[in-house]
């Protein structure tokens, strides 16, 4: 059977357990997602304890955010690593996220469009007034001009930004929350069954699964509700 389209965000306080969360995880998912709190506390040398000898793909969301050479830099240093997908901010603009493909060409960079934990309200604060799905659109159409071949958004705003941008690009969405679970600090959540039938590539979902009791049953659990809905062909896109 085909690992699930789920990347599994290992935000650990430490390796033992971000290995421990990642070897009950990977029978069920294609992809475990390393972020800021472990590599910045453990470095590159996580990356090896996570994947261990499985051939789940590896995500880097490290979402750089500089000036374009600084990030181009960035960019080559975590090569070694072979990451299936780097994140970049889209808010870093086209020169940025074009020098990170090009210093990369074997990682798909994906631009972080709105962070899904903004609310309407947040956005207006920082300057961005309006729906977040008018700023999501606008940065995933530079975002993906700019060379970028995977965008990162909230479910919520999925089915729009394929409609901007076309069959070909990855999609990605954090802010998955299965019916019942709260949504903590996310502020533009939807369930798994609709970010997939929404057109979701990959739902990048951490809590809901590492804080179970069983990590591995909570993600064989969202695997199968996958399943189901494509069985039943729920996708509209
Ligand atoms: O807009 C974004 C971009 C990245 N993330 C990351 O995804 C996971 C979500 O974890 P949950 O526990 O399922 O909330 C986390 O690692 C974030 O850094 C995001 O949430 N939103």
């Amino acid at each position: 059977m085909r690992p699930a389209p789920i990347a599994v965000a290992l935000d650990a306080p430490d390796l033992e357990t971000a290995a421990r969360w990642a070897s009950l995880v990977t029978p069920h998912v294609s992809t475990i997602k390393v972020g800021l709190e472990l590599y910045l506390r453990y470095g590159p040398e996580v990356i090896a304890s996570v994947r261990g000898a499985s051939g789940v793909d590896i995500f880097l969301d490290l979402k750089l955010h500089d000036i374009p050479n600084t990030v181009a830099g960035a960019a080559r240093a975590v090569g070694r690593l072979r990451p299936a997908i780097l994140t970049v901010h889209a808010a870093g603009g086209p020169a940025m996220i074009s020098e990170a493909v090009q210093a990369l060409p074997d990682t798909r960079i994906a631009a972080v469009t709105v962070l899904t934990s903004l609310s309407e309200a947040d956005l207006e604060r920082i300057g961005l007034a309006g729906p977040p799905g008018d700023a999501v659109r606008r940065l995933a159409a530079m975002a993906v001009g700019a060379g970028a071949q995977a965008l990162v958004c909230s479910p919520q705003e999925v089915a729009a930004v394929r409609g901007e941008v076309g069959p070909d690009i990855t999609l990605i969405t954090p802010g998955v929350r299965p019916a019942g679970s709260g949504s903590q600090d996310q502020a533009r959540v939807a369930t798994p069954e609709q970010a997939f039938a929404d057109g979701a590539d990959l739902l990048v979902i951490g809590r809901p699964i590492t804080g179970s009791a069983d990590p591995g049953a909570a993600a064989a659990g969202i695997a199968a509700a996958l399943r189901r809905s494509a069985a039943a062909g729920d996708r509209r896109v």
